[in-house]
């Protein structure tokens, strides 16, 4: 990862969650000319038009709709295209249920439907397992501990570490919210506290901005093998221990699909917000390519695209809705893929309940920009074990 395509006719959408730029870029002139892939072309038609044709910037409801007709939904498979019903392979019979691991984190996984994808062995796509209570608990774990020192962030790359982000963030909500109700309690403009201590500084010195502002730049975390985005290497010098639980999970995610052994050694955790996109890449960092990527998304739905080896082959598009598992192991591991869209009004409204308390700002603040979180896992080295029985052997190391 990270080696994308440029959307060189792009003038609205943010790629928050691209982590390097393309390189192998040349003049802006010399890109608009050159043709697009397929994987861009299919990736543009989910490119909403924001402005008129006089640049003026189009009110969220005047925008035409985007078509989503083609994407493949296996939430509800009746409703698909004929085309798209002839993809989808059904794969939940086959699933190992003999595990009795069950959670309080997700549904037993003998409940779980498994679909995969013509063409594609070894793509496993999951329906929500989740609970809407269980969601929220990935949800509460990203903001809090996954996008929190001693892991790296985007935030923490700029201004050097930020300790407990989003608890910081959610007191300035929790002090904004109070300040509004006491204004209006006491109609009283001059009632404001205005803020006199100094704020804390950044790596350079300078003052930090709001938290409340870093938060709306958060774009992406790493766990476990911290990756290094400009060598594009994992290290065995940067490491930070893998949650717990989120191995537990992906494990019997793992033995469900029969991708065990499996052990989570690295993450990226993914921020996306309304007019998010992650352009076409491949994710072939890790030493150990016979394993899955293992992919949790919460919150808003996404236009996800499932491409080819080449990006001179289109993607076949398919939603991804909050709870949702993607399981790229087998040939999708080495295929290009992406986030085209994040679906409009698509949020998960099973996921807010004012009335409670732990998770109220955490799906408030997700909601209030149509916000995805999408957290995925790999495994990075070869295992010895593994390497004696198998028939390759091949030591290639990524260090
Ligand atoms: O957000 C997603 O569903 C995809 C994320 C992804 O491809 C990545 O982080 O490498
Ligand atoms: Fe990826």
């Amino acid at each position: 990862m990270y080696e994308v395509e440029e959307d060189t006719t792009a003038t609205t959408t943010t790629e928050t969650t691209t982590k390097t730029a393309s390189k192998d870029g040349g003049s802006k002139q010399q890109q608009q000319e050159k043709k697009p892939s397929e994987f861009m072309r299919v990736q543009r038609l989910f490119r909403q038009q924001t402005k008129n044709a006089r640049g003026k910037v189009l009110p969220k409801d005047k925008r035409p709709p985007v078509d989503y007709s083609i994407v493949l939904d296996f939430s509800n498979l009746d409703k698909n295209t004929e085309e798209n019903k002839a993809l989808v392979i059904d794969y939940t019979d086959l699933v190992d249920k003999s595990d009795a691991g069950a959670s309080e984190y997700y549904a037993h996984p003998s409940t779980w439907r498994v679909y995969g994808i013509k063409d594609y062995p070894g793509f496993y796509f999951i329906p929500s397992p989740f609970t809407s209570s269980q969601q929220k608990k990935w949800v509460k774990d990203s903001l809090e501990q996954y996008a929190n020192v001693p892991n790296n962030t985007n935030i923490n790359l700029f201004y050097g570490p930020v300790k407990d982000l989003w608890q910081h963030g959610q007191q300035e909500m929790i002090t904004e919210h109070q300040q509004l109700s006491n204004q209006l309690l006491s109609d009283d403009d001059d009632n404001q506290e205005t803020s006199t201590t100094s704020r804390p500084l950044d790596k350079d010195g300078k003052e930090l901005p709001p938290y409340r502002e870093l938060l709306d730049k958060l774009a992406w975390a790493t766990l476990g093998y911290q990756f290094q985005w400009t060598p594009r290497i994992y290290s065995r010098d940067f490491y930070e221990t893998f949650p717990d639980d989120l191995q537990d999970l992906v494990q019997k995610i793992a033995m469900a699909t029969k991708y065990d052994p499996y052990i989570a050694e690295a993450g990226t955790v993914n921020f996306y917000s309304e007019d998010s996109v992650m352009g076409g890449h491949l994710d072939d960092a890790e030493e150990e390519m016979e394993k899955p990527i293992i992919s949790l998304s919460f919150g808003a739905s996404a236009v996800f695209l499932l491409g080819a080896e080449t990006r001179d082959i289109a993607p076949i598009p398919l939603f991804i809705r909050s709870g949702d598992i993607v399981i790229m192991g087998g040939r999708s591991r080495y295929c290009y893929h992406g986030v085209a869209k994040i679906v409009e009004n698509s949020f998960n409204v099973d996921l807010v309940d004012e009335a409670d308390e732990t998770f109220k700002y955490h799906i408030q603040w997700l909601r209030e920009k149509n916000r995805r979180i999408n957290v995925n896992t790999r495994q990075v080295f070869k295992k010895k074990e593994e390497n004696n029985n198998s028939t390759c052997t091949t030591t290639s190391s990524t260090q």
